[in-house]
């Protein structure tokens, strides 16, 4: 059995007051017109995974508008151990419910026993040729999908950053600023190791099934943590080297008013393997196939790591691939052993797809069965 969501409930979730679909293992279609709710339905799946969900909102912005009730996302998934209920929501204090099988759960990582998320959507067009922090984000997606803990370990690096330029802007105590560098040293250490490992293992099964690749490969690579210092192999020697750095930069990055150096200022870089070239050069189509090829790989990486394969969420693809490119997609997902959820506008972009597909009318907040 594929495992799959067989029922999702949402509750005040953006335009949906209250919705549910009952869904058998197949690919799910939402189609309708802009603006209908196909997105917003997207990223209530993608709120069920570590992370701000597939347009990285604030959870307030989830609230339906003029809604009395709490936003809330549940979803029945069926595994081969047997079905696992799973939900989140806002609490009435602004805090967030993590709900497993009728108990409370410590925090949205353990959601990550049942199902992984990965998404691509319209938004993340430019990602090639935009700015670092974009890509950053969507290889720390990536890692999340295989080390679940890795989405909490970056925003809590960020959070001792961010008290780190504080504290050197405040002239604050010296051993406070050494406790948050060590801090820093320690999650930024993790970070980094989860990124490279997540890379060298994609990049390895990317070159394995290059032969049969429908989609262009890609060739991946982080920017050098430091210009001037190789980087050292182990955690601990890691940490001790940053730990060191910040310690040394401080002058450097009070009177910069930030911190100049460390994990939050490295690059994905992307190169089209066949044509040599880097990615951000490619034609829109161009950039798409190879985005589509990176997540696809990712989605078996995953599932070679984990068991689990994850969801993919394809926010309006279909519609920008030529339909050689589109059937050779519908085939990859068939060959992924994984439930995906597609959108679009027009119907006839699934046709390919057949009965391999459950189809989804979404109209103003509504959904429908087809
Ligand atoms: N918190 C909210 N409460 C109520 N409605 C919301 C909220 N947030 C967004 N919306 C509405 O949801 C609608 C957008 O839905 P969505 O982005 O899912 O559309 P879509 O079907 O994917 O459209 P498109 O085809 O244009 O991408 C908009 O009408 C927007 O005003």
């Amino acid at each position: 059995m594929i495992r799959h969501i067989s029922r999702l409930r949402l509750t005040a979730f953006r335009n949906y007051t209250a919705a549910a679909l009952d869904l058998d293992q197949r690919h799910v279609v939402l189609t309708g017109p802009n603006g209908s709710g196909k997105t917003n339905l997207l990223e209530a799946v993608s709120v069920l995974s570590p992370g701000r969900g597939l347009r990285g909102a604030s959870f307030d912005t989830l609230q339906a508008h003029g809604s009395d009730l709490n936003w809330a996302v549940a979803a029945s998934v069926e595994t081969d151990s047997g079905p696992a209920d799973i939900g989140t929501g806002a609490l009435p204090d602004g805090g967030r419910r993590v709900r497993i099988n009728g108990a409370n759960a410590r925090s949205i990582e353990a959601m990550s026993d049942y199902l992984r998320v990965l998404w691509l959507t319209p938004a993340m067009d430019g990602l090639f040729s935009g700015p670092a922090g974009e890509r950053r984000r969507f290889l720390d997606r990536l890692v999340t999908t295989l080390i679940p803990a890795h989405s909490a370990a970056v925003s809590d690096f960020e959070k001792a950053m961010r008290q780190r330029n504080r504290l050197l802007e405040e002239e604050g105590d010296a051993r406070w600023l050494s406790a948050v560098e060590a801090q820093m040293a320690e999650l930024g250490a993790s970070v980094h190791l989860n990124r490279t490992d997540s890379l060298v293992s994609l990049q390895a099964l990317i070159a394995e099934s290059l032969e049969d690749a429908n989609f262009p490969a890609a060739l991946l690579s982080l920017t050098p943590l430091f210009e001037d210092v190789a980087e050292p192999a182990t955690s601990a020697e890691l940490e001790s080297l940053l730990a060191q750095r910040w310690h040394a930069l401080r002058g450097l990055d009070r009177a910069a008013g930030r911190t100049t150096s460390g994990p939050h200022r490295v690059d994905l870089e992307v190169v089209h393997a066949q044509k040599a070239m880097p990615a951000a050069l490619g034609s829109t189509g161009e950039q798409k196939a190879l985005l589509i090829g990176l997540i696809l790989a990712h989605a078996r990486l995953v599932r070679l790591r984990t068991g689990i394969v994850p969801f993919l969420l394809l926010d309006e693809i279909a519609a920008h691939l030529d339909p050689d490119r589109r059937k050779a997609l519908f085939q990859a997902l068939d060959g992924l052993e994984t439930q995906c959820f597609l959108t679009g506008t027009d119907p006839v972009l699934f046709e390919a797809l057949e009965d391999r597909a459950q189809r989804i009318a979404v109209r103003d907040g509504r959904l429908a069965r087809e």
